[in-house]
Parts: C-alpha cells; sequence; structure tokens
C-alpha cells in the first residue's frame, strides 16, 4: 500500500527487516512488518521507550522477535489443537502488510496515526481459511493495540490468543504491579488456585495465568517502580492476563535474550487462554491500550 501522503509514517529497514516508523506530535513507534509486531513505543509527555526489545533479538525474518508486542493467534503458547504445532500460533513468524493507514486529530488537534495490517497466509496448520484476522495499531498519546478475528465461514471456529506486550522496566525488583487479584495458575509449578500476595512483585521465574477481573468491562493494571513514570495498561475482550519475567537462570539458556535481560523486562499480556468461541459471520476483539504518566515526588512540586 501506498504511504506517500501520510507525513508521519515511513517505511525503512531496522536490522534489515522492513519496519513502518511512526512519528507524530504525541509519540513515535516503529512496528516490524515481519509478525506485524510493534517494537518501539515512545509517548513524547515522558520521552522514554515503553516497550522492551531484547539486544539479543533474531532479526532473520523466520525467528519471532524477543520483545516488543507478538501476535499470538490462532493459539496461545502450547494451546493449538495437534501435534508439534509452533509455540504461539503462525502469525508472529510471518511477513505481514500494510492494508490501510490514516491520520486523525481530536477536538484539540492532537494527531494520531492508524494502521492497520494483515498477516499475509492464513489457513495454515488445519486453521480454517474462513478466519481472517487484522490487527490496528494507533500511535498517539496512547498506544492501542487491536486484534480482531472475523469468522467467515457457517460454522462456529474456536481460538485462543494473546497480545504479548514485553513491557521496558528499570529495575524488575523494583517495579509493582496494580490491578490484577484474582488467583492465578502457575504454569512453572503446574499448580492452579495459587493466591496472590499484594502488593504484587515479581521474585524470580513467573509464567502465570490470572482470569480477568470479574467486575470490570476494561481491566487497568499499573506499573509502578519506574524511573519517574508509571505505565497504565489497559485491556479488554480478554478471559485472562498472562504475566510472565523468565527470571535469571532461564534468561541464560536463551538464546535471545541477554543473561540480564530479564532485570528490565516484564511481560503484561492480553490473553483468550480459555477457548473463545466465534459464532458464524461475526468477529472478535482483543485489545490493549497503555500510556504512561510521570510520578511527582513531593519535592517536584
Ligand atoms: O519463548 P516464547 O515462545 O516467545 O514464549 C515466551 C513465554 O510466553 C508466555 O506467554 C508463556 O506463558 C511462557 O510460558 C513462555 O515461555
Amino acid at each position: 500500500m501506498n504511504i506517500d501522503n501520510i507525513s508521519s509514517a515511513s517505511l525503512i529497514e531496522f536490522k534489515g527487516t522492513p519496519c513502518l516508523q511512526i512519528e507524530n506530535q504525541t509519540a513515535s513507534a516503529l512496528i516490524s512488518l515481519f509478525g506485524g509486531h510493534l517494537i518501539s513505543y515512545v509517548p513524547k509527555n515522558v520521552n522514554a521507550e515503553l516497550i522492551w526489545l531484547s539486544d539479543k533479538a533474531i532479526f532473520n525474518q523466520e525467528k519471532a522477535l524477543r520483545g516488543g508486542t507478538p501476535i499470538c493467534w490462532p493459539w496461545f503458547a502450547d494451546l493449538g489443537k495437534g501435534e508439534n504445532l509452533p509455540a504461539h500460533g503462525f502469525v508472529r513468524t510471518q511477513m505481514w502488510q500494510i492494508s490501510d493507514i490514516s491520520e486523525s486529530a481530536d477536538a484539540n488537534n492532537i494527531q494520531s496515526t492508524t494502521v492497520e495490517l494483515t498477516p499475509n497466509t492464513l489457513g495454515l496448520f488445519n486453521v480454517p481459511q474462513s478466519l481472517s484476522l487484522k490487527l490496528s495499531i494507533t500511535i498517539a498519546k496512547q498506544c492501542e493495540l487491536s486484534l480482531e478475528t472475523t469468522n467467515n465461514s457457517d460454522e462456529d471456529v474456536e481460538i485462543t490468543q494473546a497480545l504479548h506486550t514485553y513491557f521496558k522496566v528499570s529495575d524488575i525488583s523494583q517495579t509493582s504491579i496494580a490491578g490484577i487479584t484474582t488467583d492465578y495458575y502457575d504454569k512453572v509449578t503446574n499448580t492452579h488456585n495459587n493466591k496472590l500476595s499484594l502488593p504484587y512483585h515479581i521474585e524470580g521465574e513467573t509464567d502465570r495465568i490470572h482470569p480477568r477481573e470479574a467486575s470490570t468491562n476494561e481491566q487497568i493494571i499499573t506499573l509502578s517502580g519506574i524511573d519517574g513514570f508509571k505505565i497504565d495498561i489497559a485491556q479488554s475482550g480478554h478471559d485472562s492476563v498472562i504475566v510472565w519475567n523468565p527470571g535469571a537462570e532461564k534468561s541464560t539458556t536463551m538464546a535471545d535474550m541477554e543473561d540480564l535481560g530479564y532485570q528490565t523486562m516484564l511481560c503484561i499480556e492480553a490473553g483468550n487462554t480459555q477457548s473463545t468461541t466465534i459464532a458464524p459471520k461475526t468477529s472478535f476483539t482483543l485489545k490493549q491500550r497503555f500510556s504512561a504518566k510521570k510520578e511527582y515526588n513531593y519535592g517536584d512540586l
């Protein structure tokens, strides 16, 4: 698609991979067309990177990128039906194309840029061809990712999925998470109904699936303890929040992660880990939106 008339967007190569760079009045961002994968988001109000990308991420257009927002679809982790399926589905490891891009301004004339992306190939691994997928990313004071699955067939289709965002934190041992309170399934110990001790801090390898908070349409999760600002994450359409940090030992076994990489990242994922049924001729949307706000000390006032 021709993006020449969109002044806030340009196509560039980053580490040999085609990417869409967005720079507008409120933020800048980088989206890899391999994976339809957000790899950078810098809102101007804090002028800091919110997204963690591994220095050792492998940009060979085959392996999923370590960091950013991998799109896990049409299954999360190993929940695909069948033998020898790739973890987290097959769209994070293929090229996507830009299907639409637009700029708009709100009532205060604050600019935003929205890009729509679609994966090049669907219907792999016996997944029905009749499913279609569209990712919209809006870059503004907030970054919004919206993943819409449409079932064009005459039968129900079941999927699992996740927007698997790696947030950049200054020091994982000082980071706290608010807005998640539910008992969790611990993937590290394979145990259910674990009680959370609050405040929520990460201590060692963490791989948890929390059912979403029942009483909210949109679940708001706040990360604090980051140098000078907080990150607010709003999620909807999800049934679970996945919290993942590989911890010290596992980091050293991962080829695309620095040994100390775990100290500056935290995955907060909007997911559907229970089977989600999409009725014929309907669409289902999973969303995650995030922004940063400055934290003031009394001394600053
Ligand atoms: O290494 P991958 O396939 O990108 O997955 C990273 C992690 O993704 C998380 O969503 C899973 O809960 C973890 O179990 C997994 O280790």
